[in-house]
């Protein structure tokens, strides 16, 4: 199955949730630190508890890599753990001159056997054509991102009347002649949302920044619906994953992503 007809099926049972394992040994519930491998168990616990409910898993591969060998060893389980009928994203923000990109483009498709990937689009076409050309694969490139400093370079206004970030969905919209290319837009940017929604064409939109960074899931959910779109997901990280410390993390978690496929 491509990464688009991964998410598809999932888009069309209407799931959007796209569960983010950015797994903090400090942040994890005590109880599993009994465990040989506490973020490994962890991750299992998540993934079980989630799996019948999520559009797509989300893995921000800082979280691993800052533990050397071991991180990458349990960065490597958990996408086994993880079934074959969801949609892996590798959240680890490359691009680099074409000749590099092309092994980070091997590295996170080849070896870690993902399905899609985040970019920077800042070195342009070059920088990124390695990746677009695992055609079977989805390429989400940021676009406007949910943190404070999207007002740096982002939201630059061009000599046009338009920002940066609008010329960077314009370029995503030309580059993905393999429908293989989706954004990355911060939820917490409700308004922009809004205005730029008409432009992102056929290509599925990823929004992180819900819970722990403010934005808004039932905005998210309006402005897509009001337009009549489904192809976008909604990750949540340090919102669905830490909302229970004690022995009914477990439970909790089911409820708390059911809350939010009932919407
Ligand atoms: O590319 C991303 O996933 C991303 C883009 C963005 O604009 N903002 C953003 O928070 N992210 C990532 O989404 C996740 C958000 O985590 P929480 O704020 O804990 O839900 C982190 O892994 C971030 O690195």
């Amino acid at each position: 199955m491509t990464a688009r007809e991964k998410l598809n099926n999932k888009l069309s049972a209407g799931l959007h949730v796209c569960v983010g394992l950015d797994t903090d040994f400090s942040k994890i519930p005590e109880y599993f630190k009994k465990e040989p491998n506490p973020v490994l168990a962890f991750n299992r616990t998540v993934i079980e508890n989630t799996k019948d409910y999520a559009a797509a898993y989300k893995i921000n591969f800082a979280f691993y890599e800052k533990d050397g060998i071991e991180g990458v060893k349990n960065l490597i389980e958990t996408i086994k753990l993880i079934p074959e009928d969801l949609l892996i994203i590798a959240d680890a923000k490359r691009g680099d001159i074409g000749n590099t990109s092309r092994m980070y483009a091997e590295s996170v498709f080849n070896y870690f056997n993902c399905d899609a990937v985040t970019l920077h689009p800042y070195m342009g076409f070059d920088s990124l054509q390695p990746f677009f050309e695992f055609e079977d694969k989805l390429n989400f490139i940021l676009a406007l991102t949910s943190n404070p400093g999207s007002a740096d370079f982002e939201k630059l206004e061009l000599n046009d009347g338009r920002f940066l970030y609008n010329a960077v969905i314009e370029k995503a919209n030309e580059w993905n002649i393999h429908n293989n290319i989706g954004l990355v837009f911060g939820a917490t940017n409700s308004s922009e949302l809004g205005r730029a929604i008409d432009s992102f064409g056929n290509m599925p939109i990823l929004l992180p920044g819900v819970g722990a960074q403010g934005g808004s899931y039932e905005d998210v959910l309006a402005i897509f619906g009001n337009k009549g779109k489904s192809n976008f997901i909604v990750n949540i990280s340090r919102g669905l994953i830490y909302c229970d410390p004690t022995e009914k993390f477990p439970e909790t978690l089911r409820e708390k992503i059911l809350s939010y496929v009932n919407l």
